[in-house]
């Protein structure tokens, strides 16, 4: 049997077996954003790592080191984000040709001191090997959060309503136009949200103090991430498609090339904006704060266990999990 019959998803699903062997703290283990254990008793530690691998996650032709490096913590600091936590300390592990530039190396690094001085997270070890094919790089990183106010994917309930921090599609639309356009001129907001993409701690905080009930970031994209929280919650999820804030610049760039918004946000993945779901009481006090002006109610939890959009023309369809998947 091949990677391929159990998809990514069924993949971590098996390799989670057996993986807890002493109480140890731990407090959540594999299946969220990032891991949380008590290094000691009112301290709350999280965990996470994603790696980034060359071709599969990103191309030199396109990106520079800069970028690369700023975008390699980014992906992780969005991860405690979605926790409701507070990025602290990085380890990065890079596996690099031996013909790679030390020039690379140095950019990769000020882009990823840089993101680390924006966001307060210092890097504090790593490894470094030689590589015979493409460029990878895993960062391990720890943040902390306010025991109460670590936020899961599995807190949803129904009734409560369902929020995103900002525009979604704009990442994969980046993408989509460094494949096949280029003039990086002409969809600056579009391929900066692709390169540089901005994590949302602040957000992620203020939404976990303002009573959010479970919380994901959008790496995967919206139908993804979506599917995660009502699986993990055991409820159900509807999205009104009029309501999911897509930019303008998304908007022309889609319809010039005869396609759909709408795929872009549900599917492209890369985002890294959060998903969180907040009864309604909670949601129209957090709308209020200066801090929420990006968010937006795009949907509610329902008990039916299933992702829902409704349409435009009212039509519902559901919306599977088919976002990106790394097997399939
Ligand atoms: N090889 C692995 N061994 C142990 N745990 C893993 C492994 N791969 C993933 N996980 C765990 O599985 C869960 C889901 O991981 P996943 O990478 O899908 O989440 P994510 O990092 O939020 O999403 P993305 O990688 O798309 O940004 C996390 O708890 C993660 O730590
Ligand atoms: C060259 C190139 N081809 C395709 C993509 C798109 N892409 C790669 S991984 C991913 C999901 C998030 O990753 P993960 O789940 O590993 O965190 C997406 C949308 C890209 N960025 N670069
Ligand atoms: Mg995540
Ligand atoms: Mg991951
Ligand atoms: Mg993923």
């Amino acid at each position: 049997m091949n990677l391929k019959t159990l998809g990514e998803f069924g993949l971590i699903d098996l390799i989670k077996q057996g993986t807890i062997v002493e109480p140890n703290g731990l407090e959540l283990g594999i299946g969220d954003d990032a891991a949380a254990f008590w290094p000691e008793p009112g301290r709350l530690q999280l965990l996470t790592a994603d790696m980034l691998v060359e071709t599969v996650h990103f191309d030199l032709k396109w990106i520079s080191p800069w970028q690369l490096g700023y975008k390699s913590l980014a992906v992780n600091i969005s991860d405690i984000a979605a926790m409701g936590g507070r990025p602290r300390q990085a380890a990065v592990s890079l596996s690099l040709p031996q013909t790679s530039s030390v020039e690379f190396v140095v950019e990769l690094y000020e882009g990823m001191k840089s993101i680390g001085r924006e966001y307060g997270v210092n890097i504090i070890g790593g490894d470094t090997v030689s590589s015979p094919g493409p460029i990878v790089i895993n960062v391990t990183l720890t943040g902390d959060v306010v025991p109460e106010r670590m936020i899961r994917r599995s807190g949803a309930c129904p009734g409560d309503l369902v929020l995103v921090t900002g525009c979604l599609g704009d990442s994969a639309a980046g993408l989509a136009w460094l494949l096949t356009e280029n003039p990086v001129e002409q969809a600056p907001h579009l391929i900066s949200a692709h390169l540089t993409p901005k994590p949302q701690v602040s957000l992620g905080q203020a939404a976990a103090a303002a009573g959010a009930t479970a919380m994901d970031d959008v790496s995967d994209g919206l139908a993804s991430e979506a599917n995660e929280i009502a699986n993990a919650s055991q409820v159900g999820i509807i999205i009104y498609a009029d309501k999911i804030p897509l930019s303008s610049e998304l908007q022309c760039f889609a319809s010039r090339n005869g396609q759909d918004c709408l795929d872009y946000a549900l599917y492209g993945g890369e985002d890294y904006q959060l998903l969180f779901t907040m009864p309604p009481q909670a949601a129209q006090c957090f709308l209020q704060l200066e801090i929420a002006g990006s968010c937006r109610v795009i949907g509610e939890v329902c008990s039916e266990r299933q992702v829902t959009l409704i349409a435009n023309d009212g039509s519902k369809v559901a919306i599977k999990p088919k976002g990106y998947n790394h097997f399939r």
